[in-house]
């Protein structure tokens, strides 16, 4: 049925049973397809009914599904004319693994962070009604998703502007991890005893005080089933928002499913559509471990075996996590804090062994940024782990609330560089360019796990805000020494000499940089290797005297070449007088696609043969970086 049908617009036509296996064939091409090319598998497993009956019930692409994160968009890719390119899903020339306007015309929004849908969606519907068009408009958004502030900011907006406007809350009561928050207690309703007390006793006593009724309503909610624990629901939430509530509807079953869509398509108003699914629906190690499967790698569909997942050098991840854990033992001070990425940012063993001093804030990058400069305020050293990406998210809060007021607030800042198959949405690669010029910061990129555990502990020892960055994957396997020492704050290394050229390489690159001047060595090149350990404040004496005495410097950075690394020594050499040819490389100025990371490396230039090459050229005269040029910089 899946091969046959070419646009979504034939769901019309299908009988309930022929839609109960056309849901099975997409579920088994999603588990077929991802268990080779790894990919978001549980999220979408979750909403295969969901995705039909909504392409059943509107009118699509005139009528607009907007998906949150966009990671459970499988089967919405599937019944929309992409089967056939599916196995190329996440791959280098592939199709995306998120909903891309440029890739089909059924895609409404481009996505990947979370907590954007009802805004985008309410622009729509303001869009259509400026129009005077007719089109339906539906944000899907997940549990976890609602716990960004965003979302709640254009619920505000959207019960005040009254506009039809459709919004799924597809509860599976799950984010990567269990979902957490008070919210999410009640949409799940499984308030805990504490809060049902709480509210209990706050709402008999604003109940006793109305006037005439009061009384009345009262006797009813002491009535309620399970006490006030049934009297409250999800429902009233949206209703004080403005928004119609339906549900909970099961969203797997679609005899009910969609008849309950027709008649919210249509109401009048905004609507919360409340419908309850399983994450991981219909495989059953996904449905078992959620968490595991909500992003995975290569997996045997026959057993759920996840390929790869064990041996080999621990991850910059697991070494941040371990090092930090260390370190709480011997400072009480120190606290841990993330933003829904308990496992991704390696900090459940924190977690377990310090649950007082360790917050998940749920997908709240923002917040989490604030609460670290409260804790901070008070004498704690938080740290706050976050992917490059969504660090973007809470730069005002970075200025503002920590940097402005010199607050020691750590931030370990994961996923830095090329991330993989996750593509332009997920690449930390604008953090050195964000970062770099707010004052007060201190700002190192360690270009190994050994250097990365001196990075963290010079980050505790100092007393203002410091950021350290590390990429996605396994580290090198260096032994890792017993005592950690910090560095001098400000403070390079000399790693090679050289009198051809100088190649300063802040983070990672350094390896390839020094693999690089290896590879020039045995072409007769005397390159030398400088590690900068620090993008903020610069190892000036250093990199002044490298660059004087060569006259010929390549900087390599895994960020982008505008306002990166390679900027600030620019800006140095120009400040101090210095004449010295300066090559920088890194990434254009553009955003880079989806592929493997040593694909990304080496179409970027940023692998030792692309740096050789970069710097071979430099040398022999050529003034800009190939690579750099043939990839669009
Ligand atoms: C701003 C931002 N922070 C963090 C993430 C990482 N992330 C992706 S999906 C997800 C959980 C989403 O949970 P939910 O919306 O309930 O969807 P589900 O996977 O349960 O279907 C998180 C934390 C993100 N995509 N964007
Ligand atoms: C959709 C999303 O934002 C996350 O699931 C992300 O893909 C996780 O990335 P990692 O696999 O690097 O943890
Ligand atoms: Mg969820």
């Amino acid at each position: 049925m899946l091969k046959k049908l070419r646009t979504p617009d034939e769901l019309k036509s299908f009988s309930v049973k022929q839609l109960e296996v056309l849901a099975g064939e997409i579920r088994e091409k999603i588990i077929d397809t991802v268990s080779r090319t790894g990919g978001h598998l549980a999220s979408s497993l979750g909403v295969v009914e969901l995705t039909i009956a909504l392409h059943r019930v509107l009118n699509t692409p005139a009528d607009k599904i907007v998906w949150d994160v966009g990671h459970q968009a499988y089967a919405h890719k599937l019944l929309t004319g992409r089967l056939e390119q599916f196995d190329t899903l996440r791959q280098l020339g592939g199709i995306s693994g998120f909903p891309k306007r440029d890739e089909s015309p059924y895609d409404a929004f481009d996505v990947g962070h979370s907590s954007t849908s009802i805004s985008a969606a309410l622009g729509m519907a303001a869009a259509r009604d400026c129009h005077g068009s007719q089109e339906k408009v539906v944000a899907v958004i997940g549990d976890g998703s609602l716990t960004g502030g965003m979302a709640f900011e254009a619920l505000n907006q959207a019960g005040d502007q009254q506009k039809n406007l459709i919004v799924v809350l597809n509860d599976n009561e799950m984010s990567i991890s269990p979902n957490v928050g008070a919210l999410s207690s009640l949409i799940n309703r499984k308030m805990t005893s504490e809060l049902v007390v709480r509210i209990k006793k706050e709402a008999e006593n604003f109940l006793s005080h109305v006037p005439r009724i009061g009384k009345d309503l009262l006797k009813v909610a002491r009535k309620a089933e399970d006490s006030l624990k049934g009297f409250f629901t999800p429902g009233m939430l949206f209703e004080a928002f403005g928004f119609d509530y339906v549900g909970p509807l099961n969203g797997h079953r679609l005899e009910t499913l969609i008849p309950a869509l027709e008649n919210v398509a249509n109401l009048e108003g905004p609507v919360l559509v409340h419908v309850v699914t399983r994450k991981g629906k219909g495989f059953e190690p996904a449905e078992r471990n959620p968490s595991l499967f909500h992003g995975v790698g290569p997996f045997d569909k026959a057993t759920g075996e996840v390929r790869g997942g064990k041996g080999g050098p621990a991850s910059f991840t697991g070494v941040f996590g371990k090092t930090l854990t260390a370190m709480a033992e011997k400072d009480e001070r120190i606290v841990a804090i993330t933003a829904a990425m308990l496992e991704g940012t390696g900090l459940k063993e924190f977690s377990q062994r310090f649950p007082q001093r360790f917050f998940d804030v749920g997908i709240a990058e923002q917040h989490a940024v604030t609460f670290a400069a409260g804790l901070a305020c008070q004498g704690m050293r938080p740290v706050v782990a976050l992917y490059s990406t969504f660090l973007q998210r809470a730069y005002d809060n970075v200025v503002h609330d920590v940097a402005l007021q010199r607050l020691p607030v750590t931030f370990a800042i994961d996923r830095a560089g090329l991330v993989g198959a996750d593509g332009p949405t997920h690449h930390g690669v604008f953090d050195f360019s964000f970062l770099r010029h707010i004052p007060n910061m201190v700002v190192m990129a360690p270009r190994d796990e050994i250097e990365l555990q001196r990075a963290m502990l010079t980050a505790t020892l100092h007393d203002g805000p410091v950021a350290y960055r590390y990429p996605r994957g396994q580290a090198f396997g260096l032994p890792l020494p017993d005592a950690i020492e910090p560095f001098a704050v400000g403070r390079g290394e000399k790693l090679r000499d050289g009198n051809d050229a100088v190649i300063f390489a802040l983070g990672t690159v350094c390896r390839e940089a020094l693999l690089a001047a290896d590879m020039l060595a045995g072409e007769g090149l005397s390159v030398g290797v400088v590690d900068p350990r620090f993008l903020k404040p610069l190892d000036k004496e250093l990199l002044i005297a490298e660059a004087r005495r060569t006259g010929v410097v390549v900087t390599v950075e895994e960020n982008v070449r505008q306002g990166g690394f390679g900027s600030a020594v620019l800006e140095m050499l120009g400040d101090e007088g210095i004449a010295a040819r300066v090559l920088r490389i890194g990434l254009p100025d553009r955003f880079v696609e989806q592929g493997t990371q040593p694909q990304l490396h080496a179409r970027y230039g940023l692998d030792a043969e692309g740096i050789a090459a970069g710097v071979r050229n430099f040398i022999h005269g050529q003034t800009t970086n190939p690579q750099s040029r043939a990839s669009g910089a």
